[in-house]
């Protein structure tokens, strides 16, 4: 997906919005706070709000042009839309929704099997079910394959995952990156949720101020932010579950096993852990209390507010640590060394 959006709008004076940029990419973020203007760039996208000028040109096809009069009507831009409250057809079944978007779609455009994203999805057993009896992860499932099944050749997703709680969001998550990948939708994933894009995304616009303010990845995006962080840089590890010891659960990250006391009786899991519950050591400390004693060698330093970021590489998997810059001068943290991070079994935060 390429997609350039040189437009401005202005709501009156009361809110003005200018955008010039082109991202290409098939897992696109946008990432503000609230009231930046980002649903603003998704109407304009869509073709539900109109801009006082410019273009915007998805994959080679201009959508809107003020200077040659375009105006690409909304159903016939080929862009869906999901948002948080996903508004589905309550007096209709999951089968009947789903199939909405696809029976509207021409013929020549119903490139999708049902059937395999219905499985994809894992909506098989629920077709005929009426949607006000669904939970609001199926329910956001449905919206997700409604909207697939339009055959857009870009899905926008508007805050759609923000009410939902972390499992369930991962569970979305999951869906959504499978059914992108097996279909080849491209979306634009919008979002003021920084660990959503991170799990979503390989590349994000940042908004501001009704500006887009500039393109980054989202794991720089989150090094840039870990400063200002209350809980600094959060590390996302992704698990296998090895075993039960006791009362702590031994999971398989990378080539290191990790010693958790949040576990569980899954398979896999995602935790998170902050970058100030790590500890370094530049000698093996001996008798620590803390369970898990990991040999890294330190891949970079950046600054970080008043402290300083450290990159480590614990096999092949990536940890990002904090330290005062006083004890990085003392301990002489460079890249290169060898260093152990010792992480307590309770720092783990478990995400599903
Ligand atoms: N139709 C409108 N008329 C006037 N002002 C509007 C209109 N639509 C949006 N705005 C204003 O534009 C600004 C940006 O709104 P927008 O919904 O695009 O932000 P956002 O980044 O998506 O915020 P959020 O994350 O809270 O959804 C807000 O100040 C909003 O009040």
């Amino acid at each position: 997906m390429e997609l350039s959006m040189a437009v401005a709008k202005n709501f009156g004076g009361a809110f003005d919005l200018r955008t010039d940029f082109t991202v290409t990419g098939e897992q696109v973020g946008v990432f503000g706070v609230s009231g930046s203007g980002k649903s603003t760039l998704v109407g304009l996208l869509a073709g539900l709000i109109e801009p006082d000028h410019g273009e915007i040109v998805l994959d080679g096809d201009c959508l809107f042009s003020s200077g040659r009069g375009i105006n690409v009507p909304p159903q016939e831009r080929r862009v869906a839309i999901v948002f948080q409250d996903s508004c589905l057809f309550p007096h209709l079944s999951v089968e009947s929704n789903l199939l909405f978007g696809y029976r509207r779609c021409p013929t020549r455009h119903r490139q999708i099997d049902v059937k395999a994203l219905v499985s994809v999805l894992k909506l098989d057993g629920l077709l005929d079910r009426g949607v006000n009896r669904l939970s609001g992860g199926e329910k956001q499932r449905v919206a997700l394959g409604r909207a697939i099944l339009s055959n857009p050749r870009l899905l926008l997703m508007d805050e759609s995952l923000s009410a939902l709680d972390d499992a369930l969001k991962l569970q979305i998550i999951h869906y959504l990156k499978r059914a992108s990948e097996k279909f080849r939708i491209p979306y634009l994933f919008i979002s003021h949720s920084l660990l959503e894009i991170r799990l979503l995304t390989d590349q994000v616009l940042t908004m501001g101020g009704g500006r887009v303010l500039g393109q980054t990845t989202p794991e720089q995006l989150a090094r840039e932010r870990m400063g200002q962080s209350q809980v600094g840089y959060i590390n996302l590890l992704q698990v296998e579950k090895l075993r039960k010891m006791g009362g702590l659960y031994v999971y398989r990250w990378g080539m290191e096993e990790l010693f958790v006391s949040a576990g569980d009786d899954g398979p896999m899991a995602v935790f998170e852990l902050s970058s100030r519950d790590i500890i370094l050591f530049t000698r093996h400390p001996e008798a620590v209390s803390a369970r898990n004693l990991l040999k890294c060698t330190v891949m970079d330093t950046f600054p970080s507010g008043n402290k300083v970021g450290v990159e480590l590489r614990c096999g092949h998997e990536t940890l990002i640590a904090e330290v005062v810059v006083q004890a990085a001068d003392d301990l002489a943290i460079q890249a290169r060394h060898e260093v152990y991070a010792v992480i307590k079994a309770s720092s783990f935060r478990r995400l599903s």
